[in-house]
């Protein structure tokens, strides 16, 4: 996951830039915190990016800056307005990472940090991070203010306006989800979305031949976020976007389900699977750190899905699994 923020408030001069260094298991609890304490979004260093084998593997397509992140662990920032206390705010998200690191999760050092900047500093630095990404054999991510031609015929663009939603694609989660999505979807198969964030899994099913997907969140920035980048891609007349919680209250059948969520939230929606899928219909599940991939195998046994792969990447799973 690189930046995933674009701030849209009026004009101010000076801003304060709040830096905490965390972990990767803590990204998704520090950045809800943020955006809890009224951050309008937030941008992510992650030092895993640097290690990454992008470029052998599908050529040279990122020039990523050493001196741009963090050594280990990775680093996420918020900018504040001028009429916002920064010292308040920095207080807050001390206390908030304090009560993150007792309910169990790993915060790291949990350094917080700020810093004044100028307007004309970071309304464009966070998009030097963010380049077209090549991230499975087929799929490349494209920055919608990019320039970026395909090298074969083959290789399909996704456009993305990141704005303050999950899912630049950069991600392993994510890029985990989308390498069993290429592998598994078949031509004119239907998709479901659990959990859409950026909306970029159903624009990723469409490129790979989907001819429907539905793509679900709970949360109404995710939701515009989703349908404006559906937009984008031209996509809209094949992608539904909607404001759900799971699979509750879906009534038709689909192909696949993919869900890029945690796996205390999979488990939460396993008994479904079965009556959404079609018979040999195929759920993809990412989101799930190392330790708890057991958690979700089993509850997917358990509500009789067969268990085809599972991936890794920098210590997260992704799973796919078949329903006979
Ligand atoms: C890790 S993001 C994944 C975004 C995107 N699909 C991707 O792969 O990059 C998880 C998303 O799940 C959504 N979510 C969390 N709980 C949910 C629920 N109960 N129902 C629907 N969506 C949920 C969050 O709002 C967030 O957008």
């Amino acid at each position: 996951m690189v930046p995933v923020f674009l701030y849209l408030g009026g004009p101010s001069l000076k801003w304060t830039e709040v830096c905490v260094h965390t972990t990767n298991e803590a990204v998704e609890a520090v950045s809800n915190l943020l955006i809890e304490l009224g951050a309008d979004g937030v941008s992510i260093e992650d030092s895993e990016v640097l290690t990454r084998n992008w470029t052998n593997q599908y050529g040279e397509i990122i020039d990523l800056n050493p001196d741009d992140y963090p050594a280990e662990g990775v680093r996420i920032k918020t900018y504040l307005p001028e009429m916002v206390s920064g010292d308040e705010f920095i207080s807050q998200v001390k206390a908030g990472l304090q009560n993150i690191k007792e309910s169990g999760l790993d915060v790291g050092l949990a350094k917080v940090t700020g810093r004044e900047v100028d307007e004309e500093d970071w309304a464009n630095e966070w998009k030097q991070y963010y380049k077209p990404i090549r991230v499975t054999e087929k799929l490349t991510i494209k920055p919608f203010w990019e320039e970026y031609t395909p090298t074969s015929e083959a290789e399909q663009v996704i456009e993305l306006d990141p704005g303050m939603a999950f899912g630049t694609g950069t991600h392993p989660t994510t890029t985990l989800s989308m390498k069993l999505m290429e592998k598994y979807l078949h031509p004119n198969c239907t998709v479901v979305d659990v959990g859409c964030g950026s909306g970029i899994l159903s624009i990723a099913a469409v490129k790979l031949g989907a001819k429907q997907a539905l793509a679900l969140d709970l949360d109404p920035i995710a939701v515009k976020s989703a349908s404006e980048n559906v937009v984008l891609n031209g996509v809209e007349e094949i992608v539904q976007v909607k404001e759900a919680d799971l699979l509750k209250g879906m009534g038709e059948r689909t192909d696949v389900v993919v869900a890029n969520i945690l796996a205390e939230i999979i488990v939460l929606f396993t008994h479904d699977l079965p009556r959404v899928l079609v018979p040999g219909g195929i759920f993809i599940g990412s989101g799930i750190i190392e330790e708890k991939a057991d958690l979700v195998i089993q509850s997917l046994k358990t509500n009789g899905l067969q268990i085809l792969e599972t991936v890794y990447q920098d210590g997260w799973v992704a799973i796919a699994a078949k329903k006979w």
